[in-house]
C-alpha cells in the first residue's frame, strides 16, 4: 500500500490549502495553482492536465514514475530545488490509472477547465484555470477499461457504535448503482466482507485504529481508506443520506439501524468527496440477506477456490469452471450467487426450475443464449451516463442491450410452462418503451467515436440544422480545396500545398525561394507571411482566414448541435433508468438460467434434492475443477459416493455416519473427494445443477473447510498457529446443520500432539457440534473413533501395488487405510534412490519400534471424552458431569514417584473411581 492511501482521508468539501509556499514570489503562476490544488488532495496523486499530458510534479512525480516506470524529468526550479516532473497522454491514461490503482494509489485527475484562449485574453502570464473534476479509487471506478466485466466493484463502508461489538456494512457499486447495506457481529464481519470481496474499504480512522478491525480488514485484502472521524459521524448520517435522496424521510426505504444508516451515510460522503459533484445514480439502499444465505468464512472461500485459486488466479476457480454467461451482467450474477448460496429449499427450487426449463428446451436455450451475446453491459453505461462520463458508444449500449431485452422477452412469451423466474425476468425485459430504443436507432450513427466531444455521432439526415451545418462546413472544405489550384493557376507555383495546422489554422505553403519572394512587392499585397520554417516559408490571405473561420464556426456549431442532440438523448435515458436497469437484471437472470443449463447439459449434471432434512446423501460426485482439468490430458474422472446423512445404508440394520474419517496414502485423492463435496452442496444451494448422478442435501447453513494451513506471515501467525486459529474457530462455531471439511488438521506439529488435537477434533465434531463433516488424515489410529463414535464412519481410497509402485484407483470405499505409502509417493516425486533406500530402513525401524511400544492400540483404548477437558456446551447439549478420577490423575507427575508411590497412587485411583461410580 502507498504512502498516498495510508492516511486518513479528509472528507471536507473543499479543504483549506495550508498556503505558505503557494504565495511565495518566486514560485511560477502555474505552479503557484498547482500547489495551491495539491494542498487539498494531499492523500492522492495529482494528475494536472496540461494540453495533451497529464503531468506529475515533486513527490507525485517521483512515486508515479517508479511505479510506472516512466521518465522523470525536470521543469524549473521550487525554492531553489529542480521541479521533479512526468507525464502520462491523455488518450492513454487509463492504462496507467489502472495500474496506479492496483498498486493502491489514489489519483485526483485535474482538468483544464476554460479554453486556453480565454486565458490568454486576461493577459500573457494567466494560467489556464483548472480544477480536481475526480478522484479515482480502487472502489469507485466506473470505465470499463479500468473494471472487470464479470465482477461487481464494491466500495464497503463500515461502522460501529460506540461500545458495541455490531457493524453496520454498506456496500456500493457507483458503476451499476447497487447499494446494500447490513448488520453484523463482529464475528460475521470476516464472511461477509468475503462475501462481498470489496475493491475498497472506507471506515472513520478511529475505527481503523482497533487492531481487530484492522486485521478483518486486512484480511478481505482490499484497500483500505481511513476517513476523518466527524465524516463517519453517526449524528450527521440520517441528514447525509435524507440530502442525497432529497427525501424527508428514509422511512420510505425500509428500516435500518442506526449502524447501517451510520455505514451508509460515510458510503455516500465518500461517494460525494471522490465523484467532485458528478452524482451517480445510487438505488435506494436495500437490507443484504444474511440469514437466507449460507456463511462461508474467508479460509473456507480461499480453500475451495470459488472465486480464486490459492495463487490468486481466477483460471482453475470453481466460477472459472462454471461461468459460461454470454453477458457481464449474467457473469456478475453468477459470481454474486456463488458468493451467497441460499439457505431456503423454496427460493433454490425457483432457480433450479429455471434451469431445468433451459435444460429441457435445448433449442429455445442456444437461441437466447445467442439473442444475449448481441446484449451490452447496460448497467454500467448507465451509470456513466449519469455521471456525464457517458460517450455515444454508451447510448448505443442501451440502444442494442435494449432492443436484445425486447428480442430475448419475445421468444420467452412465446415459450410454453414458463417457471416463475424467467416469467419475472421476460416481463422486465419489455418494460421499457419501445420508443426509446426507436429513438437512439434513428439518433445513433454506425460508427461511434468514443468521446461526445469529436462529434460524427449523429445519424446522417436525423437533425436538419445539423446537417445545415454540416454541409456548410464541408463546402467550405471543397472550397479551400478549389482554392489551392486557384492559388497555383495565379502564381504559375505549382508545388504550392495548402495545409492546416491548430496553430495557425489554413496556410499557403511554399519553398524558401518562393517565400522569400512573396515577401516583396506586389505579392505581399495578397499573401501575409506567418512563419519562416526549414527550407520553407507559410502564408496567409485574407480569403483563406476568412473561410478557416467559417470553417471553425460550422465544426464549431455542428459539435455543438450533436452535443445537445446527445444530451436529448442521455436524459430520456435517465428518465427511463429504473426500468432499464430492471431489464438488465432481467437479462443477467436469464443469462444465468441458460449458463447453468449449458454446463447441465453437456456435462451431465443432475438437479440436486434440497429439502429442509439433514441429509447428505451424494451418488457418482465429481469436482468439476478437477474433473475439466483431467479431461485436458486426456484422462477420466472417478466418481465417488459420499452419505452423511447418519441413517445406515439401505438394505443395513447398522453403519451409516455424519462424520467420516478419510485415510489414504498421500496423492490418492483424499482432499479432492472433501473438497468436492463441499462444491456440491454450494453448487445445489446456489441453484445450480451438480456434478454427480444423484445427490439429496439437507439445508446446509455454514461451511467450513479447512487444510492443514500455510503460513501467514504477513500477519506473523505461524502454519500451525494459523491451523489452530481456524479449528478453533470451527469447534466453536459450527452446529448441527454445517458442513465440515477438515483436511489433515494436526499436521503442523509433533506427531502426538498433532494426533490428540485431530482426535479431540473429531469428537468434538461428532459429540458438541453435531455437524456433517469430512475429515481427511494420514493418522491411521483414528479410525479407532468408529468403534466407541455411532456416527462415525470410515472411509478410504483404494490402492494397488504393482511392481513395487503404488497405483492410484482413486475409489473410496468404506474401511480404513492399512498403510501410508508415502516413501512410494516419494519415489515417485523423483527423489534420489540412496534417500529413498535410507527411509525404507528407517521406516522399518520405526514400525519395530512401535510394534515394541504400542501407540496405536494405547490411543484406541482411551476412552471417550474421560481424558480430554469438558467441551464447550453448545445450545441443546447438557455439560458434562464433573470427573474426579480425571481430577486425581491430574495431580500426579509420574516423573516424581518412587515406585512405592506409584503403586499407592494406583491404589487411590482405583478408590476414586469406586466412589466416583
Ligand atoms: N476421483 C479422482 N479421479 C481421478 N483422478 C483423481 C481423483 N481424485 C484425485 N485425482 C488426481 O489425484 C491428484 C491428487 O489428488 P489429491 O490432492 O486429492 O490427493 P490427496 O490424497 O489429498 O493427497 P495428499 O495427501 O498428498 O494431500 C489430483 O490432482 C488428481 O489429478
Amino acid at each position: 500500500m502507498s504512502n498516498s492511501a495510508a492516511r486518513p482521508v479528509d472528507l471536507r468539501e473543499t479543504p483549506q490549502p495550508s498556503v505558505g509556499t503557494i504565495d511565495d514570489a518566486r514560485v511560477t503562476p502555474m505552479m503557484q495553482q498547482y500547489l495551491g490544488i495539491k494542498v487539498q488532495y494531499p492523500d492522492c496523486l495529482l494528475f494536472y492536465r496540461m494540453g495533451d499530458f497529464y503531468e506529475l510534479f515533486l513527490d507525485d512525480a517521483e512515486i508515479a514514475a517508479k511505479a510506472l516506470n516512466i521518465v522523470l524529468t525536470k521543469r524549473g526550479k521550487h525554492q531553489g530545488e529542480d521541479i521533479a516532473m512526468c507525464g502520462v497522454p491523455v488518450d492513454r491514461s487509463d492504462d496507467y490509472l489502472h495500474r496506479l490503482i492496483a498498486l493502491g494509489h489514489r489519483v485526483a485527475v485535474c482538468e483544464q477547465i476554460e479554453d486556453p484562449a480565454e486565458a490568454r485574453k486576461r493577459g500573457g502570464k494567466s494560467v489556464v484555470k483548472r480544477a480536481v473534476v475526480r478522484l479515482v479509487t480502487p472502489g469507485t471506478l466506473t470505465e470499463d477499461r479500468l473494471l472487470e466485466p464479470s465482477r461487481a466493484n464494491h466500495l464497503v463502508a463500515l461502522s460501529r457504535l460506540a461500545e458495541s461489538d455490531v457493524f453496520g456494512v454498506a456496500a456500493v457499486d457507483i458503476s451499476t448503482g447497487s447499494f446494500t447495506v447490513a448488520e453484523t457481529p463482529s464475528g460475521s464481519l470476516p464472511a461477509l466482507l468475503a462475501r462481498l470481496a470489496p475493491s475498497e474499504i472506507v471506515l472513520a480512522d478511529a475505527l481503523h485504529a482497533d487492531g481487530v478491525v484492522a486485521d478483518m480488514v486486512a484480511e478481505s485484502k482490499a484497500a483500505v481508506t481511513p476517513v476523518a472521524r466527524e465524516f463517519a459521524e453517526a449524528g450527521l448520517a440520517e441528514r447525509r443520506l435524507r440530502d442525497w435522496y432529497g427525501v424527508e424521510t428514509l422511512d420510505g426505504f425500509g428500516r435500518f439501524s442506526r449502524v447501517e444508516i451510520a455505514a451508509a451515510a460515510t458510503a455516500v460522503a465518500y461517494v460525494t468527496r471522490t465523484q467532485v459533484g458528478a452524482r451517480p445514480q445510487l438505488q435506494a439502499p436495500s437490507r443484504i440477506e444474511q440469514s437466507g444465505a449460507m456463511e462461508i468464512d474467508p479460509a473456507t472461500r480461499a480453500n475451495l477456490e470459488l472465486t480464486r485459486t490459492l495463487g490468486g488466479e481466477r483460471a482453475g476457480s470453481l466460477i472459472d469452471a462454471i461461468d459460461q454467461t454470454v453477458t457481464s451482467a449474467g457473469g456478475r450474477l453468477l459470481a454474486e450467487r456463488l458468493a451467497a448460496p441460499l439457505t431456503d429449499p423454496a427460493a433454490i427450487a425457483e432457480r433450479l426450475d429455471a434451469v431445468t426449463w433451459t435444460l429441457v428446451d435445448g433449442a429455445t436455450r442456444t437461441r437466447l443464449r445467442a439473442l444475449l451475446k448481441a446484449a451490452p453491459d447496460m448497467a454500467r453505461a448507465l451509470s456513466r451516463l449519469a455521471l456525464d462520463r457517458g460517450g455515444p458508444r454508451d447510448l448505443a449500449a442501451l440502444r442494442d442491450g435494449l432492443s436484445a431485452a425486447r428480442a430475448v422477452a419475445g421468444l420467452l412469451n412465446s415459450a410454453s410452462n414458463l417457471p416463475a423466474e424467467l416469467l419475472a425476468a421476460a416481463a422486465a425485459a419489455q418494460a421499457v418503451g419501445q420508443e426509446l430504443v426507436e429513438g437512439l436507432a434513428a439518433a445513433l450513427a454506425d460508427d461511434l467515436p468514443l468521446q461526445k466531444r469529436d462529434g460524427g455521432f449523429v445519424r446522417r439526415g436525423y437533425d436538419p440544422r445539423l446537417e445545415e451545418t454540416r454541409a456548410l462546413r464541408d463546402e467550405t472544405r471543397s472550397v479551400i480545396a478549389a482554392l489551392q489550384g486557384r492559388y497555383a493557376e495565379e502564381t504559375g507555383i505549382r508545388t504550392l500545398k495548402v495545409k492546416h495546422n491548430s496553430v495557425l489554422g489554413f496556410f499557403i505553403e511554399v519553398s524558401q525561394a518562393t517565400g522569400e519572394s512573396w515577401l516583396k512587392p506586389p505579392q505581399n499585397a495578397l499573401f501575409i507571411h506567418r512563419q519562416t520554417m526549414a527550407g520553407a516559408m507559410r502564408f496567409a490571405t485574407v480569403e483563406l482566414s476568412e473561410l478557416d473561420q467559417r470553417i471553425a464556426a460550422a465544426a464549431g456549431q455542428a459539435v455543438a448541435l450533436e452535443l445537445a442532440v446527445f444530451d436529448r438523448l442521455a436524459a430520456a435515458v435517465l428518465a427511463s433508468a429504473p426500468a432499464i436497469r430492471a431489464a438488465a437484471d432481467g437479462l443477467a437472470a436469464i443469462d444465468v438460467a441458460c449458463s447453468l443449463g449449458e454446463i447441465a447439459a453437456s456435462r451431465s449434471w443432475v438437479r440436486p434434492s434440497v429439502d429442509t432434512s439433514l441429509a447428505f446423501a451424494i451418488q457418482g460426485g465429481r469436482h468439476p475443477v478437477v474433473e475439466a482439468a483431467l479431461r485436458t490430458r486426456g484422462k477420466g474422472f472417478v466418481a465417488n459416493d459420499c452419505d452423511l446423512s447418519g441413517t445406515p445404508p439401505r438394505g443395513q440394520a447398522k453403519g451409516g455416519g455424519r462424520i467420516a474419517v478419510v485415510t489414504g496414502p498421500n496423492m490418492a485423492g483424499k482432499s479432492t473427494f472433501l473438497r468436492q463435496n463441499a462444491v456440491i452442496a454450494l453448487l445445489a444451494q446456489t441453484g445450480s445443477f451438480v456434478p454427480a448422478t444423484s445427490a439429496h442435501i439437507g439445508i446446509v447453513d455454514r461451511l467450513f473447510s479447512r487444510v492443514g494451513a500455510a503460513d501467514d506471515l504477513a500477519r506473523g501467525r505461524s502454519t500451525f498457529m494459523v491451523e489452530m486459529v481456524e479449528t478453533a474457530a470451527i469447534l466453536n462455531q459450527a452446529g448441527p446443520r454445517a458442513l465440515v471439511i477438515l483436511d489433515e488438521i494436526g499436521r503442523g506439529t509433533a506427531t502426538f500432539d498433532g494426533l490428540s488435537i485431530a482426535w479431540a477434533a473429531v469428537e468434538h465434531l461428532h459429540e458438541v457440534n453435531r455437524s456433517r463433516g469430512l475429515f481427511a488424515t494420514h493418522y491411521h489410529e483414528l479410525t479407532g473413533l468408529a468403534k466407541s463414535l455411532k456416527r462415525l464412519q470410515n472411509l478410504t481410497m483404494r490402492v494397488t501395488e504393482w511392481q513395487g509402485d503404488v497405483v492410484f484407483l482413486h475409489e473410496v470405499l468404506p474401511g480404513a487405510a492399512d498403510r501410508s505409502y508415502g516413501i512410494q509417493v516419494a519415489k515417485l516425486a523423483g527423489l534420489p534412490r540412496a534417500a529413498i533406500e535410507r527411509a525404507r530402513s528407517v521406516l522399518a525401524q520405526l514400525e519395530a519400534t512401535s510394534r515394541a511400544a504400542p501407540v496405536a492400540r494405547l490411543v484406541n483404548d482411551l476412552p471417550l471424552f474421560a481424558v480430554t477437558a469438558p467441551p464447550a456446551p453448545v445450545a441443546g447439549f447438557a455439560e458434562p458431569r464433573a470427573d474426579p478420577l480425571r481430577d486425581a490423575l491430574d495431580a500426579i507427575n509420574p516423573d516424581e514417584l518412587t515406585p512405592k508411590a506409584a503403586l499407592d497412587a494406583l491404589y487411590a485411583l482405583k478408590r476414586v473411581r469406586a466412589g466416583a461410580v
